[in-house]
Parts: structure tokens; C-alpha cells; sequence
């Protein structure tokens, strides 16, 4: 049987723990069949972001066409967008494509670096999140864009709601960075899902963001509700950072493999 279709428009992380190698190993895992569009190339590892480098806009739309146009997609997740102009071509052909989007609105690196210019930022809230079915931003997202600052599980309401503001029909506040438990506020402004993980002691989590919002475009591709799709990942997640392994001199990857066990 044909599984699931789901489209990747991100970036290329060479470390392969996060951007489009990690989104297409989550779907892999998750019994889908993973598309990709490329709309940068990094080059990355366990220390941070050595250099990134823009595809063309034309580039972007041609790999997009070329998928939808005759495979056809079940679900979209975007990552890194790196500029203004290819946020806006990405959120023009995700408002033409008959599929639910989940937005991840990437902007810096585990390690700070820059993958979104700060240029950009408007075309995010006023192009792209307006057609996010999930939007899925993490707390430094947050407040770049709506310029609410999070400290406490508390302020995660207020946050959630200065995102929805922008229009997407989901928002998935992920509260990783804060201390204490592992918690991520889902809403749509009536309905709210509190997501409570245990918060795991490993720093090998390069790539948790894109893990998570890859999951629930596999859920979703697989026809979940929302909440449903959003929980299912966030189980893949965790059991993610959970096997996370060193690599290299800094922050290793997540286990995208770890419900497939490694031989010994
Ligand atoms: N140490 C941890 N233990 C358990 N869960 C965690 C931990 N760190 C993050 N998470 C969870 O991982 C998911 C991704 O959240 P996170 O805040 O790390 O995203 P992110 O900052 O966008 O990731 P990235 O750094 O890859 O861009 C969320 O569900 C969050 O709660
Ligand atoms: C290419 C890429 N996309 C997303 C992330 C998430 O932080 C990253 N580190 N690299």
C-alpha cells in the first residue's frame, strides 16, 4: 500500500541531526514517504553553523512544483527559510496546495546562529503564518515575533494567543527551554492540550524542533486531528532526546532511528 506523502521545504543541515535530514528521518520512521524541498544548504555540525548559503527562489518553487505537480503531498512542513523573498514564495505556494501546512518558523540554531534574516520576520507573521494549519515556534520564536517574553509555564497562555493573533489555525508553543518539565501548550484559541514531558538530561538535542514538527505532519498526512497528531509526536520526540548520542565535539543529534533499536 502507498503510504503517506509529506513534503520537507527546509534546509540542509551537513551533520545530519536537523533541517531536512531530520525531518526526512522522522518520516521515514514514522511510516511515511518523505519529499524535499531545499531552500538552503548549511554547512553544520555538533559546534554550530560554519556557513549557510541560499537556493534561488526559482529553484524553491521548481522543486515544489515538480513534487505537487505529479506525486502530490498529504502534508507540508516548512523549517528553514532563510529570507524574506523565499518565506513568501514558500507561503504562496503552501496557500495554492490542498494539504495541511505545520510551520516550523525557525530562526537561529541550537547555537545561535542565524537562519532566518531578521528581514524576514514580517513576511513570516503576515505571509506565512496565516496559512500554518500548526504553527510550531519555540520560545526565542516567540518572542521575536509577538515580542512576548516567556519565563514561567504561566506566561505560555499569553504567548500562545499573541501567536494566533497572526493566523494560524494551531499553535504549538513549545516550552523545551524552560526549566523544569518538558512542556508545550497546543491551542486554537478554544481548545488547549497541555503537553507534559519529562525533562531529560542529555544535551544531545540538536534537532528536537524539527523532529517534533516533522512528527505531526506525519500525523497529520496519516489524516490525525490535530491533537492527536501533535501528541503522537510528541511520545516520537521525547523517545528521540531520550536516545540522543554524542557526536563530534558539541551537541550530538536526536535518535530518529530509536523506536527501530540499533543492532549490537
Ligand atoms: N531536555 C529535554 N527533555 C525533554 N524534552 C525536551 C527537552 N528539550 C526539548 N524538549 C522537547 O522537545 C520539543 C522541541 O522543543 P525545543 O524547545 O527544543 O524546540 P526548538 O528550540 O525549536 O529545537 P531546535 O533547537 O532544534 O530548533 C518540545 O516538545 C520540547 O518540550
Ligand atoms: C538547516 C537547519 N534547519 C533547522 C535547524 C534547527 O535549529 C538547524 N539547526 N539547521
Amino acid at each position: 500500500m502507498r503510504p503517506p506523502l509529506v513534503l520537507t521545504v527546509a534546509g540542509s543541515d551537513s551533520g545530519g541531526g536537523a533541517g531536512i535530514q531530520a525531518d526526512l528521518k522522522t518520516m521515514l520512521a514514522l511510516g511515511t514517504h518523505g519529499m524535499s524541498v531545499l531552500t538552503a544548504v548549511t554547512a553544520q555540525n555538533s559546534l554550530g553553523v560554519q556557513g549557510a548559503w541560499e537556493l534561488p527562489v526559482a529553484a524553491v518553487r521548481a522543486q515544489y512544483r515538480s513534487v505537487v505537480d505529479d506525486i502530490g503531498v498529504h502534508a507540508v512542513k516548512t523549517g528553514m527559510l532563510s529570507s524574506a523573498e523565499l518565506v513568501e514564495a514558500v507561503a504562496e505556494l503552501i496557500d495554492g496546495t490542498d494539504a495541511p501546512a505545520v510551520v516550523d518558523p525557525v530562526g537561529v540554531s541550537k547555537h545561535g546562529d542565524a537562519l532566518l534574516a531578521a528581514s524576514a520576520l514580517d513576511s513570516v507573521r503576515t505571509r506565512l503564518l496565516p496559512v500554518a494549519t500548526v504553527a510550531t515556534p519555540n520560545l526565542d520564536e516567540v518572542a521575536q515575533l509577538t515580542g512576548v517574553r516567556v519565563g514561567s509555564e504561566a506566561d505560555l497562555r499569553r504567548a500562545a494567543s499573541a501567536v494566533l493573533e497572526y493566523g494560524p489555525r494551531w499553535v504549538l508553543v513549545k516550552g523545551g527551554h524552560l526549566p523544569g518539565d518538558a512542556v508545550d501548550l497546543l491551542t486554537d484559541g478554544s481548545e488547549e492540550h497541555w503537553l507534559r514531558g519529562p525533562r531529560l538530561d542529555n544535551r544531545h538535542t540538536h534537532g528536537t524542533g524539527c523532529t517534533l514538527a516533522s512528527a505531526v505532519a506525519c500525523g497529520l498526512a496519516k489524516g490525525q486531528p490535530v491533537p492527536d497528531a501533535v501528541r503522537a509526536a510528541k511520545e516520537y520526540v521525547t523517545g528521540a532526546i531520550r536516545s540522543g548520542f554524542a557526536l563530534g565535539a558539541g551537541i550530538g543529534p536526536v535518535d530518529h532511528g530509536w523506536e527501530l533499536g540499533r543492532p549490537s
